[in-house]
């Protein structure tokens, strides 16, 4: 039987124990994997293993999704009510709300969130705070998943289809069904969040879930199944199966990620992750059931800063953009484009605000802490190569550029002027705390210079000439634009991606659309 690890900690921002099953969840139960394989799991802040988690195959996989069918065709799926799994929701939703403080120290010491500003009253859904500091993490990423899971919950028993007046001798209607059993490939950068954003409405709309965590970040996932019993959500509903990646002499084969990509059985595959692999999910389904496959990818964003804003609210807002969450962020506003009037004062006061999150870089756990580490080796390694690269092609370092301290996998938050389009640094994706500052004079320029990317998942734009700001939104490619602000991206209004950053929404009535299939019933009503 897989056993509980219990962490402890004792901090200034969390004193505790917490305890989390280490095994994989399926059918209601935690079980060892068909074969024992365990990874360690790591504290990016130390570089030192916090616990050690089970790993499964596709074997597991296979068992895990024979307990959702089960579970779709018994209790849940069409069996159930929709007001029965609006109220399990929201059950949730309030134990995930008891419980905050200890997810978002379980979000803290493995993804090295920090815990500043105590955000417990921060009223958007997904804060991008900076770091992931406890505070952080809890005011941010927990207040966003709990609102996520209720605002799902509302929605359980009002998914709906419409009849269709077109012919006076049929009633013809459509209904909104579940896919049945859909699998779940969710990333490290919010653990917790992204969980929030796929079960949500998976269970809204009545599908059961075969769920893999990032290798890196499982231990708020395994906590979370424990809430699903207690909420009294039926056995087989949602099932974790934790997986490594790359195979592993143990597991030479497809992985846990694949064998969820490829599964006949599973009808539809939620993705967030590298553009890379969200290419290799959609071949998977190609190659076997032709499975829906909805994909929230990489992005490169822009935030456009025009001559008329208003400085002081753009610079923080810019700030946040680029560097909350240690620039880990899909939508990180990493390519800031400056309008050549106000550049001056833009950059001095920028760097400053820089600068002083450079001095607040450290213990996730301590109350002054704003940024924190990266969230492994491998990341680390990616981001100072792209530094080294920036510095290669002929970029100013103008703030940072180096590792933080000598243990964890720190790095100072960086600017980079002197940026050109052609540089690596302004081109990909680096998903840590590095900014590319380049000038713009005209509104056509900017917007030419914005879309020139392959990705499109958000964009910010910043004036106080709300025409003109409207009018940049529209023109950008990307499925979010903020207007003076930073990504305040809410549950009730749908979130995804442009050209290669995704297929498909998270959030809002659109979420429901991607995990519901729609079927069309034709009543003949002609009399003889
Ligand atoms: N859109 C986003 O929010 C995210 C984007 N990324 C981007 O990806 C880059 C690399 O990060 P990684 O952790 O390597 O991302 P990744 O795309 O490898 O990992 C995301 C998830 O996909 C799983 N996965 C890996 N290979 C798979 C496969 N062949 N089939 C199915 N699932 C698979 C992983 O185990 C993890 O659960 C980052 O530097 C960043 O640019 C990473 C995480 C989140
Ligand atoms: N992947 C959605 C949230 C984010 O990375 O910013």
């Amino acid at each position: 039987m897989p056993e509980n690890t219990t962490i402890d900690i004792d901090t200034a921002t969390f004193k505790g124990s917490i305890s989390a099953n280490t095994g994989l969840f399926i059918d209601g139960k935690w079980v060892d994997p068909v074969i024992p394989e365990t990874i360690d799991v790591i504290n990016p802040a130390t570089g030192k293993k916090i616990a050690a988690v089970s790993v499964g195959s596709s074997k597991d996989v296979d068992i895990a999704v024979k307990a959702a069918h089960k579970a779709y065709k018994t209790t849940w799926g069409l069996k159930c009510p929709g007001s029965q799994r609006g109220k399990l929701l929201t059950r949730l939703a309030d134990l995930l709300e008891r419980d905050r403080d200890q997810f978002a120290a379980l979000e803290a010491i493995n993804v090295g969130k920090s815990m500043i500003t105590c955000a417990r009253t921060v009223a958007i859904s997904f804060a991008h705070a900076l770091g992931k500091p406890f505070n952080i993490a809890n005011g941010g990423d927990l207040s966003g998943s709990i609102n996520c899971i209720r605002y799902f919950g509302g929605w359980a028993d009002k998914v709906q289809g419409k009849t269709i007046q077109n012919n006076e001798s049929k009633l013809a209607y459509t209904r909104r069904e579940p896919y049945g059993v859909v699998g779940q490939i969710i990333p490290w950068n919010f653990p917790m969040l992204m969980l929030s954003w796929k079960v949500g409405p998976a269970l809204a709309t009545g599908n059961c879930i075969v769920l893999k965590p990032s290798e890196m970040t499982p231990l708020s996932a395994l906590k979370f199944a424990e809430l699903i019993v207690e909420a009294g959500f039926p056995p087989g509903v949602f099932n974790i199966v934790n997986g490594y990646v790359p195979p592993s002499a143990l597991h030479p084969g497809i992985t846990v990620g694949q064998a969820i990509s490829e599964h006949m059985n599973i009808s539809k595959v939620a993705f967030t992750g590298s553009t890379l692999v969200g290419r290799k999910v959609l071949e998977a389904s190609a190659k076997s059931n032709l499975k829906v496959v909805t994909l929230e990818l990489g992005g490169k964003s822009p935030s456009i800063i025009f001559d008329d804003c208003d400085l002081e609210k753009t610079v923080r807002s810019a700030m946040q953009a680029m560097y909350g969450n240690m620039g880990q962020s899909c939508v990180a506003g990493t390519r800031i484009f400056i309008q050549e009037g106000i550049y001056p004062q833009f950059i001095e006061k920028f760097t400053a605000l820089v600068k002083g999150l450079g001095q607040a870089t450290g213990d996730p756990f301590a109350p002054t802490t704003k940024h924190g580490p990266q969230v492994s080796q491998v990341q680390f390694d990616r981001i100072m190569g792209y530094i080294e690269s920036g510095k290669e092609s002929g970029a100013t370092v103008h703030v940072g550029g180096e590792r933080h301290g000598t243990e964890g996998y720190f790095i100072q938050p960086t600017i980079f002027t002197d940026c050109t389009p052609d540089m690596k640094i302004v081109r990909e994706e680096i998903f840590g705390p590095v900014a590319a500052i380049m000038t713009f004079k005209t509104e056509e320029e900017v917007i030419d210079a914005a879309n020139a990317s392959e990705y499109g998942l958000a964009a910010c734009v910043f004036s106080e000439n709300i025409s003109r700001a409207v009018r940049v939104a529209h023109a950008i490619e990307s499925g979010s634009t903020f207007v003076n602000s930073a990504q305040n991206i809410d549950p009730a209004v749908p979130f995804g991606g442009y050209k290669a950053s995704g297929i498909g929404r998270e959030h809002g009535e659109y979420a429901l659309e991607t995990y519901t299939q729609v079927k069309a019933v034709h009543v003949s009503i002609a009399s003889l």
